[in-house]
C-alpha cells in the first residue's frame, strides 16, 4: 500500500520533473537493477553469517560511506539489527551504551529511502526524533558523514535556531533529525511541512522519549504523522511498557537485544567504583581529583543546572590548571553547540554538565565519569557512566559520590548487572580550598548569589526526587552543604519549611483521628453494657470539633506561586478552598492572613534600627511642645568621661570605665547637693505660702500682698501710742495679729458696727512694723510705689477719718 501510494504521487508529478531535472534514463536502469537485486536479497540476511558491513545487501553508495569512516566491521547491534531494519520491521533495539547504535538506524533509513528512489521532491521520508538537542545534532552529523553520497537531503531541526530559516527549507527535507518540540512547532504552524509520506520513524534514546516529560508533545507528534510507517525505537535502556508501544502502534515489532544475555549491562571497558562520603566533602573531594588528573579528560555531572552553573564559575576562580567547561539547558543555543565542539575537541579538559549531556553524547576519549550527585534511577546511570568507554576499544573509568543513606542505590545497581566497586578516599589526598571560596564569595555577590541558588536548586531535586528511600532531603546537613559551597550563612529553604509545616499538620491530623477511632472503639465495646449516650458524646463531640478545625484551616489556605528556587518575592494569595463563605465570618480569614505576615526576626528589628540611628535602652523625655529634653543624668560632666564616650571603641576598658566613673562620681556629688538645697527652699517656700494663706483666710483685709491693699502704714503705731501689751507681739511679726483673740473681737465689732465694719474688712492691717517706719523711718527707704500709695491713701482720708480708722483698730486689737 505505502509502495502504491508512493507510485502514484511520482507519476502524477512525473512531466514536471522532466523539465526540471535532466534525464537520467541510463542511470535509473541501473540503479533499479541494483534496487531489484538488493530488495531481493533482505529476506536471505542472516545475522549470523554477517562479518562485515559488505555482507549486508547495502547500496554502493551507503557501503562506500561507511568505507571513508572507516566503519568496516559491524557491532553486535549493528549486525542484528540492520537486517531486519532491511526487511521493513518494527525494531525495539536495545544495547549497552556507545555501542553503535546511530549506525544501526541510519543505514537502514539511507536504504529505505534509496530503494524507493526517494528525491527532494517527495518530502519528509524518515524522521529521526532525539530527546536533546545536542544528540540530534550529533546523529545530524553521522548522517552526513556516512550518507554523503546519496542524494537526499538532510536537516537539523532543534529548538534555539532561526524558525524562519527552517520554515522555508521543511518541504525539501527527506531525512529530518529533530527534537520533539521543535517538531512539533513546525507540525502545528508550517504550512510547507507535510509528513504524509514517511517511511520510517526513529526514536532515539526511546525511553526517554516517551517518558512522562515528552508524554504530551509525542502523544501529539505521534497522531500527525501516518500509520503505515516502519518504526524503530533504540536505546541502551529500552522500553518494553506496553503503553508506550500501544501509543507508537508497532506491528509485531522485532525486540533486539544483543547484550540481554551478557554479564553486565554496561561496557566492558568501563571500570566502575563508588565512594561513600558526607555532602559537605564532595567540593573538596572533586577539587582534590581534578588537581590529581590535569591530563585527563572528565565529565562531572551533576543534579542541577545551578550546581552546574556556580561549581564551573567557582572553579574557574580557583584556576585548578585544566580548561574547565560547562553544559547545561539553560545556556544559549550557540553556546551549547560551542561548549559542545570544544569538549569533542580537547583532550585534557573538564566538562561540568547535567543530564542534558548523560543521554546519547559520544564525546571522543573521555577518561572519566565523576556522578558528583546520586542520579535518578539506574537507567540515569547507565547513561552517565556510558559516556566513557564508548565503541570497540573505548576504556574508561566511572566514579560515584554517594552519601551514606544514598547506599542504597549500589544494590539496585548491582541487581542490574552492574559492576561496581567501593573504594575508599584517602584522606590526606584531599584538600579542600574552603577559605579561598569562602573569601571568593565574600569579594563577590555574584559567585555567592549563585551558590545560594546551587544549593537551594539541589535540595529541591532532592526533595522532587520519586525514590524516597534514596533521596530524603530531611536527612541532609543542610548547613554543612551550605558551607562547603562557601556560604556561611545557609539560605532560608522555603519550599522545605513549607512542607514541614504541612507534614506537621498532617500527624497531627493523624493523632486527632486516631483518638476518634479509640474513642470510638471503645463506644462500640462498651454497647453492651449500660452505656448512656451521654458518655458516647465525647467521640462524636471530638469529630465534629476536629471537623470544625478543618474547615476553619481550609479557608485560611494560601498559594505561594512562587517556590523555594524563584528568585522572586513572595507572593500570597488568599485561596478559599471548598467552603461555603456563609459558615465563617471574613475577619477569620483576615486575621489569618495577618498572620501569616512576615515574621519579624530579631535581625530585622536591629537591622531596622541601625537603619533608623535608634540608640536602644535609652529614654528620651519630651516638654509639652513636643521637644526633647536632655536627660542630665546620662550627660557625663568631667573631661576624662567625655574623652571617653568621643573615643566610642567597641569592647570594655574596666580600669578606664572605673576611673571615668569616679570622675563622674564627683559631678553627682555636687548635683546631688545641689538639689537638696532646691529642695529645701522649695519645702521653705511652700511652707512661707501656706502659712501666708492661713493667715490671709483669717485676715480681715483679705488680702495678703503688701502691695494689693490699701497702705495704713501711715497711721501711729498703736504699741506707742498705747504701750506695748505683751512681748510675744513683736517676735511674732505681722503674722501674730492674726491670731484667734483677735478673730473673735472682730466677729463682736461687725455685729455692732454695721456699714463702718464693712469697710474696715476691706482695709489690710498693716504690719507694726510698716507703721513704726512711716513714722520714724526716712522715706528714702520706702520704694517709691509704696510711698506712692500711702500719699494716695492719705491725701483721701481727713484727718477725723484717720483718727477714727485708727482707733478702731486699736480698740479691736486690745
Ligand atoms: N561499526 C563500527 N565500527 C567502529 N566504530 C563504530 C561502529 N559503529 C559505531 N562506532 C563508533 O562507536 C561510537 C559509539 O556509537 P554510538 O554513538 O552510535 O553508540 P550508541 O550505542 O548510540 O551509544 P549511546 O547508547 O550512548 O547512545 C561512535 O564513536 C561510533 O563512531
Amino acid at each position: 500500500m505505502k509502495q502504491d501510494g508512493k507510485e502514484q504521487k511520482k507519476q502524477g508529478r512525473s512531466g514536471k520533473k522532466l523539465q526540471l531535472y535532466k534525464p537520467r534514463k541510463k542511470k535509473s536502469v541501473e540503479e533499479d537493477a541494483a534496487i531489484q537485486y538488493l530488495q531481493a536479497q533482505y529476506d536471505k540476511i542472516n545475522p549470523a553469517e554477517i562479518k562485515s558491513f559488505k555482507d549486508f545487501p547495502l547500496s554502493q553508495k551507503t557501503l562506500k560511506g561507511l568505507r571513508e569512516n572507516n566503519y568496516v566491521t559491524p557491532t553486535e547491534i549493528q549486525r542484528q539489527a540492520i537486517g531486519y531494519a532491511l526487511q521493513g520491521k518494527d525494531i525495539l533495539g536495545a544495547a549497552k551504551t556507545g555501542s553503535g547504535k546511530t549506525l544501526a538506524f541510519l543505514i537502514p533509513i539511507l536504504e529505505n529511502l534509496f530503494c524507493k528512489k526517494w528525491t527532494r521532491l517527495d518530502g519528509v521520508g524518515a524522521l529521526v526524533i532525539s530527546p536533546t538537542r545536542e544528540l540530534a545534532y550529533q546523529i545530524y552529523e553521522a548522517l552526513r558523514k556516512v550518507g554523503h553520497l546519496h542524494d537526499f537531503s538532510a536537516g537539523l531541526i532543534i529548538g534555539g535556531q532561526n524558525l524562519k530559516f527552517e520554515r522555508k527549507r521543511m518541504d525539501q527535507i527527506n531525512i529530518l533529525i529533530c527534537t520533539p518540540g521543535r517538531l512539533l512547532q513546525h507540525m502545528d504552524e508550517n504550512p510547507l511541512f507535510d509528513c504524509s509520506h514517511l517511511q520510517i520513524l526513529v526514536l532515539d534514546e526511546a525511553d526517554r522519549c516517551l517518558d512522562m516529560g515528552f508524554e504530551t508533545t509525542m502523544n501529539a507528534i505521534i497522531e500527525n504523522l501516518p500509520s503505515e510507517r516502519q518504526t524503530l525505537l533504540f536505546s541502551a535502556t529500552q522500553t518494553k511498557s506496553v503503553k508506550d508501544l500501544a501509543r507508537l502502534s508497532l506491528s509485531f515489532p522485532t525486540y533486539i537485544a544483543p547484550h540481554e544475555q551478557a554479564e553486565t549491562v554496561t561496557p566492558e571497558l568501563l571500570q566502575q567504583s563508588y565512594i561513600i562520603c558526607e555532602i559537605d566533602e564532595k567540593i573538596g573531594i572533586l577539587w582534590s581529583f581534578i588537581k590529581n588528573h590535569l591530563k585527563q579528560k572528565v565529565i562531572v555531572f551533576m543534579a542541577t543546572c545551578k550546581q552546574v552553573k556556580y561549581t564551573y564559575e567557582l572553579f574557574c576562580k580557583l584556576r585548578p590548571g585544566i580548561s574547565l567547561l560547562a553544559l547545561y539547558g539553560t545556556l544559549h543555543q550557540e553556546k551549547r553547540e560551542r561548549i559542545y565542539n570544544e569538549f569533542c575537541r580537547k583532550s585534557n579538559v573538564v566538562l561540568f554538565a547535567t543530564d542534558l549531556a548523560s543521554r546519547g553524547l559520544d564525546f571522543p576519549r573521555v577518561n572519566w565519569v565523576i556522578q558528583m550527585d546520586c542520579p535518578e534511577d539506574v537507567e540515569t546511570y547507565i547513561h552517565r557512566a556510558g559516556r566513557t568507554a564508548r565503541g570497540f576499544t573505548g576504556k574508561g573509568e566511572g566514579l560515584l559520590m554517594l552519601l551514606p543513606h544514598e547506599e542504597k542505590l549500589v544494590e539496585d545497581l548491582q541487581k542490574s548487572k552492574i559492576p561496581i566497586n567501593k573504594i575508599q578516599v584517602d584522606p590526606s589526598k584531599v584538600v579542600a580550598p574552603q577559605r579561598k571560596i569562602e573569601s571568593l564569595l565574600s569579594d563577590s555577590t555574584e559567585l555567592k548569589q549563585s551558590a545560594q541558588r546551587a544549593f537551594v536548586s539541589y535540595l529541591k531535586s532532592v526533595f522532587l526526587m520519586k525514590n524516597k528511600e534514596i533521596f530524603n532531603v530531611q536527612l541532609l546537613d543542610t548547613d554543612a552543604y551550605a558551607r562547603s559551597l562557601g556560604l556561611i550563612v545557609p539560605p532560608y529553604i522555603k519550599f522545605l519549611k513549607k512542607y514541614q509545616y504541612a507534614q506537621k499538620r498532617q500527624s497531627e491530623e493523624n493523632e486527632n483521628s486516631d483518638a476518634i477511632e479509640k474513642l470510638k472503639a471503645k463506644t462500640m465495646s462498651d454497647e453492651g453494657s449500660d452505656q448512656s449516650e451521654a458518655e458516647e458524646e465525647p467521640a462524636v463531640e471530638l469529630e465534629k470539633k476536629l471537623k470544625k478545625k478543618k474547615k476553619k484551616e481550609s479557608l485560611i489556605k494560601f498559594d505561594f506561586h512562587n517556590d523555594a528556587d524563584s528568585d522572586e518575592e513572595d507572593f500570597l494569595q488568599v485561596k478559599r478552598v471548598d467552603v461555603d463563605p456563609g459558615d465563617e465570618p471574613l475577619e477569620e480569614v483576615q486575621t489569618s492572613s495577618k498572620k501569616k505576615a512576615k515574621p519579624l526576626t530579631k535581625a530585622a528589628v536591629a537591622k531596622k534600627l541601625l537603619k533608623k540611628k535608634i540608640k536602644v535602652n535609652t529614654t528620651v523625655k519630651f516638654t509639652e511642645e513636643g521637644e526633647a529634653m536632655e536627660d542630665e543624668k546620662r550627660d557625663v560632666k568631667s573631661e576624662l568621661a567625655k574623652q571617653f564616650v568621643n573615643e566610642n571603641v567597641g569592647g570594655i576598658d574596666i580600669e578606664k570605665a572605673k576611673e571615668v566613673l569616679q570622675e563622674e562620681d564627683k559631678f553627682d556629688k555636687i548635683r546631688f547637693r545641689e538639689k537638696v538645697k532646691a529642695k529645701h527652699k522649695e519645702q521653705k517656700r511652700k511652707l512661707k505660702n501656706k502659712k501666708k494663706e492661713e493667715e490671709g483666710e483669717k485676715d480681715d483685709f483679705g488680702s495678703q500682698s503688701e502691695s494689693d491693699g490699701p497702705d495704713l502704714s501711715w497711721l501711729p503705731d498703736p504699741d506707742k501710742v498705747y504701750g506695748k501689751k505683751d512681748g510675744s507681739d513683736e517676735s511674732g511679726g505681722s503674722e501674730e495679729g492674726s491670731g484667734p483673740e483677735a478673730s473673735d473681737h472682730e466677729d463682736n465689732e461687725s455685729a455692732g458696727s454695721g456699714d463702718e465694719s464693712d469697710v474696715d474688712q476691706k482695709f489690710h492691717r498693716p504690719s507694726k512694723r510698716k507703721l513704726v517706719e512711716s513714722r520714724g523711718i526716712p522715706q528714702a527707704s520706702v520704694t517709691p510705689r509704696k510711698l506712692k500709695k500711702v500719699q494716695d491713701v492719705a491725701a483721701s482720708l481727713s484727718v477725723s477719718e484717720a483718727e477714727a480708722l485708727a482707733m478702731q483698730l486699736l480698740q479691736a486689737k486690745r
